[in-house]
C-alpha cells in the first residue's frame, strides 16, 4: 500500500477547509441530494463527498457507508486530490497503491473507485467527490464528464459558503466568518483552561492612502497586509477583516510574551515591506489587545470590545505624538 504525500498547498488547503468550517458538521441535504444522484447514475453501491483533513477524511454526505471517517494514509481521495484530473482505479486488486489496502482487503472491500477532485474558490482541492463499487468496473469518458458535473455542483455549494464567510479582497475571514470560527476556538481555550489573547489592527491614516494614490493602491495595502498577518501568526490562530481597514486576530493558548513576540515579528516585517515596496507612504497600524487568562473566562464581544478601546487609546496617542511633533 502506498500511502498519499501530502500536496504542495497542504498548509493553505487546510486552512481553507477551517475557514468554511465544514468539517464534523451535520449532514447537509445541499451535499446529500448529490451523492444520492451519483449513486443512481452510476449504479454504484458508495457515493461520498469526502474531506481530506489532516490525518484523517472525513465524509460530509456519505451514501452505502455508516462510517464518517477514515485514516488519511488509507484514503483514495488523499491521492485524488494531488491532481486536478478524476482518479480512476478500475480495479484495486491490481493497483499497487492499493491492492493491499485494509479498505480494499476488509470491509468495505473497496474493488473500483473513481474521484473528482473538489475545489475551493480560491483553488484548493479540498476532497474529492467519489463513487466506489465492490466489484472491478469501467468509467468511460460520459462517466467521467457525469462526474465531473456533479463535483462541479459540489463546488458551487463551497464557493456558497466560501462567500458568507470569506472577505474577498484579501481571503481571510470576513466578520461572520471571524464570530464563528473564534466563538469555536475560544469554547475550546475556557473548555481546556488555555490563555487567549485578541489583537484588533487598524491602519493609520489609510483613507490619505486612497485618497491620494486612489483605490486599486488602497486595495494593494489591504491585500499586503492581510499577508503580513498571515506569515506573522500561526497557521491555527483566527485572523479576519473585519471592516475597511480593520482587523482581528485571535491568538489560542497565547500568554502575554507570545503575543509581543508576533507584534514585534509583525512591525519589523511591515518595516521590511514599507522598504521594499517604496509606494510613496508608509503603510503603519495601531494595535490593542485582550487577554483571557486560564481562569476567567470572558466572552468574544467583551475581548473585542477591549482590544477596540485599547487600539483606539493607541491611535489617539500615537496621533498627539504626530501633532505634536510637527
Ligand atoms: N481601497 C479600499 N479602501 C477601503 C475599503 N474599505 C474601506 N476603505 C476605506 O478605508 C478608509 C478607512 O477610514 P478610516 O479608518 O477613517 O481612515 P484612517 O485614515 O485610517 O483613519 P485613522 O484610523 O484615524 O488613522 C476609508 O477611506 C474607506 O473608504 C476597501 O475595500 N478598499
Amino acid at each position: 500500500m502506498i500511502a498519499p504525500p501530502f500536496p504542495a498547498d497542504e498548509d493553505a488547503r487546510r486552512a481553507t477547509l477551517r475557514i468554511l468550517q465544514i468539517l464534523d458538521t451535520e449532514p447537509d441535504e445541499r451535499f446529500d441530494r448529490i451523492t444520492r444522484m451519483a449513486k443512481r447514475i452510476f449504479q454504484v453501491p458508495i457515493a461520498l463527498v469526502s474531506l481530506v483533513d489532516a490525518d484523517r477524511q472525513w465524509f460530509k454526505s456519505a451514501q452505502g457507508l455508516d462510517i464518517r471517517e477514515t485514516p488519511r494514509d488509507l484514503s483514495f481521495c488523499g491521492h485524488a486530490i494531488l491532481s486536478d484530473d478524476i482518479l480512476l482505479v478500475p480495479d484495486s486488486h491490481r493497483d499497487p497503491r492499493f491492492a493491499d489496502n485494509p479498505l480494499v482487503t476488509g470491509p468495505p472491500q473497496l474493488r473500483f473507485y473513481a474521484g473528482c477532485p473538489v475545489r475551493s474558490p480560491s483553488g484548493h482541492r479540498l476532497g474529492t467527490l467519489c463513487v466506489m463499487d465492490r466489484q472491478p468496473r469501467g468509467f468511460d469518458p460520459d462517466d467521467q464528464a457525469t462526474l465531473r458535473d456533479l463535483a462541479y455542483l459540489v463546488e458551487q455549494q463551497f464557493a456558497a459558503m466560501y462567500a458568507a464567510m470569506v472577505d474577498e479582497l484579501t481571503g481571510l475571514a470576513n466578520r461572520r466568518g471571524f464570530e464563528s470560527q473564534a466563538g469555536q476556538v475560544l469554547s475550546l481555550c475556557q473548555r481546556n483552561r488555555w490563555p487567549a489573547t485578541l489583537l484588533f489592527f487598524d491602519l493609520d491614516g489609510f483613507k490619505g492612502v486612497n485618497d491620494r494614490y486612489g483605490h486599486a493602491e488602497g486595495d494593494w495595502a489591504l491585500k499586503a497586509f492581510a499577508d503580513l498577518l498571515r506569515q506573522c501568526l500561526r497557521a491555527s490562530d483566527v485572523v479576519a477583516r473585519t471592516g475597511g481597514d480593520e482587523f482581528v486576530a485571535l491568538l489560542s493558548g497565547t500568554a502575554t510574551a507570545e503575543k509581543d513576540r508576533a507584534l514585534e515579528r509583525l512591525r519589523s516585517q511591515l518595516n521590511a515591506l514599507n522598504l521594499r515596496a517604496q509606494r510613496g507612504y508608509t503603510l503603519a497600524f495601531s494595535v490593542g489587545s485582550a487577554a483571557m487568562s486560564a481562569e476567567e473566562p470572558l466572552a468574544l464581544d467583551t475581548l473585542m470590545a477591549q482590544a477596540d478601546a485599547a487600539m483606539y487609546e493607541q491611535k489617539q496617542r500615537r496621533s498627539e505624538a504626530i501633532r505634536a511633533a510637527g
